[in-house]
């Protein structure tokens, strides 16, 4: 389970993972909290031992990604997102070689569905994309992807043993999806074959966080 810390300020964060605890030992700092000083954040925590994903989504001329990841790789992150473009991917995988830091490629977001990309302009379903990137990232040499708990097992048949499959879009049965569109419990994740499971409101939101928490481990350790 990956928390992903999604709050508005470097304090909000500090609460939230000290009402998480021991519940929680790894966390996603993403582009809201990173904007809001989060990188420090991010550095304190890996010192106090947790593991940290930089979801930071790199996609730009492979020199400008390449410069980036190297930045990256000296903090001592878990992971790293790149958008699954295949100049992306392998800059930032010659960038990343020799370091600890591990690349996720982003395949198609969790918050898209068919016509979502039609009208981003491509042809075919977001199933056919994920299956397209995938094999492109695994080319590349990056360590995973994300991508949604319903291609999981797909990809797994793709892929072989190996990559790590992220999964966002999860809900817990019953939780609200908001702008998810292709989304699952933690349990059938876990029973699709996925390795990490990112999880944001449905405990960040909870009114209590950490008994939230407690009940997605719960539920990952019941379908493992
Ligand atoms: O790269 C990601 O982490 C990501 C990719 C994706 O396709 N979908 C997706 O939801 N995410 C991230 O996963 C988290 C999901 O948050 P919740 O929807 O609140 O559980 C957010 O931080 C998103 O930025």
């Amino acid at each position: 389970m990956i928390v992903a810390l999604d709050l508005p300020s470097v304090a909000d964060a500090e609460a939230m993972t000290a009402r998480l605890g021991e519940a929680v030992s790894f966390y996603k700092v993403g582009l809201e909290l990173m904007y809001a000083g989060g990188l420090d954040f991010a550095r304190r925590l890996i010192g106090e031992g947790k593991k940290v994903f930089l979801d930071l989504k790199f996609h730009d001329i492979p020199n400008t990604v390449s410069r980036a990841t190297e930045q990256v790789a000296r903090l001592g992150a878990a992971y790293l997102t790149v958008h699954a473009y295949p100049q992306t991917m392998r800059a930032a995988v010659a960038a990343s070689q020799g370091s600890g830091l591990k690349l996720l490629a982003v395949t198609v977001m969790t918050s898209y569905d068919d016509a979502d990309i039609a009208e981003a302009g491509y042809a075919g379903t977001v199933k056919d994309l994920v299956a397209r990137r995938a094999r492109q990232a695994q080319e590349a040499g990056v360590a995973g992807l994300i991508l949604s708990p319903e291609e999981v097992a797909a990809a797994r048949a793709l892929l072989g043993p190996g990559m790590d499959l992220v999964t966002p879009g999860i809900r817990p049965a019953g939780a609200a999806l908001g702008d998810q569109k292709r989304a699952a419990t933690p349990a059938s994740a876990i029973q699709a074959g996925a390795t990490a499971l990112v999880i944001g409101r449905p405990v960040t939101q909870a009114s209590d966080p950490r008994a939230a928490a407690e009940a997605i481990a719960a539920e990952i350790a019941g379908a493992l």
